[in-house]
């Protein structure tokens, strides 16, 4: 049998629903032995962020030789980043590994409204991170961060999305989660040549935390184990979409989604 693994580099949530955990959990049950680089902790619920721990840099990067050196990996999710040194310094991991199968969520801030990236850090992951990617899956804020383009449209999207594999990325999803202009909900894909529209019907929660973490490790489990980018985004919508259709009702704020659901629901079937 093979094992197929990924890498997630990102911070860590304790409230379960977001970040690590999240991305543990997804791997985990898409059949992706996970392994983990943490950058940050937080301590973190359903209701906010109550503090944000940034790992020394040394102890990020020997995470990430530790496995380098000794498991592999075929393919690596970021998630929260926090800083420019800590960008750099994953940028070069990945360099120094010749690692391909990169995709990189830019996480900037969390629903409250706490800032999981330093603002002086979006050039450090223009200039290093994205140019490693082969997808990036910024949702419609942190697109706009990232180009400066104002989105208001789907020919903005595709505008912003043009810019950002411009700056290097191979493969671009802008998330539509933050469009609630409809019922129905399209993420869009472009590869550098053509745009495809990945579209689902928008469920009526407040559970979404950690939604956008989930769909990125869905889409790293499947490039792991070797699918092509368009047959992952559409794996990575339909788990975040069972995922948030049968919510957990944790906590008094934001919950988290259901990770169990997905292959529940094709077991069952
Ligand atoms: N209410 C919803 N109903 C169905 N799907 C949703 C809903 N909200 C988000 N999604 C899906 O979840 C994924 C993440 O989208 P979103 O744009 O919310 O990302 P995000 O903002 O990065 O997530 P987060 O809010 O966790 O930071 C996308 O596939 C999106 O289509
Ligand atoms: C450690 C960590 N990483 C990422 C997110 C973003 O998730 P969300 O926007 O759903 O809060 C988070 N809240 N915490």
């Amino acid at each position: 049998m093979s094992v197929y693994k990924a890498l997630t580099i990102a911070g860590s949530d304790s409230g379960g629903g977001a970040g690590i955990q999240a991305d543990l959990k997804t791997f985990q049950e898409l059949d992706v032995f996970g392994m983990t680089a943490i950058t940050a902790v937080t301590a973190q619920n359903t209701l906010g962020v109550h503090g944000v721990y940034p790992l020394p840099v040394e102890g990020i990067v020997k995470q990430i030789a530790a496995i380098g050196t000794d498991l592999g990996t075929d393919a690596i999710k970021t998630g929260m980043l926090f800083s420019s040194e800590i960008i750099q310094a994953v940028s070069e991991q990945i360099k120094f590994f010749k690692w391909k199968n990169i995709i990189v969520d830019p996480v900037m801030i969390a629903k409250g409204g706490a800032a999981l990236l330093q603002d002086e850090a979006v050039q450090a992951l223009k200039s290093y991170l994205i140019p490693l990617s082969l997808v990036i899956t910024p949702n419609i804020p942190e697109a706009e961060v990232l180009t400066g383009i104002t989105i208001k449209s789907m020919d903005d999207r595709k505008e912003a999305a043009k810019r950002l594999h411009e700056f290097g990325a191979k493969n671009v999803v802008v998330k539509g989660g933050h469009d609630d202009s409809s019922d129905t909900l399209v993420d869009l894909l472009y590869d550098g040549a053509e745009f495809y529209y990945f579209t689902s019907n928008r469920i009526d929660t407040k559970n979404t935390h950690g939604t956008g973490c989930t769909f990125a490790a869905a889409l790293t489990a499947e490039i792991a184990k070797g699918n092509n980018v368009q047959d992952a985004v559409q794996t990575a919508q339909n788990f975040i979409h069972e995922a948030i259709k049968n919510d957990l009702k944790l906590g008094n704020g934001h919950g988290p989604t259901n990770h169990w659901a997905y292959k529940k629901q094709k077991v069952i079937l």
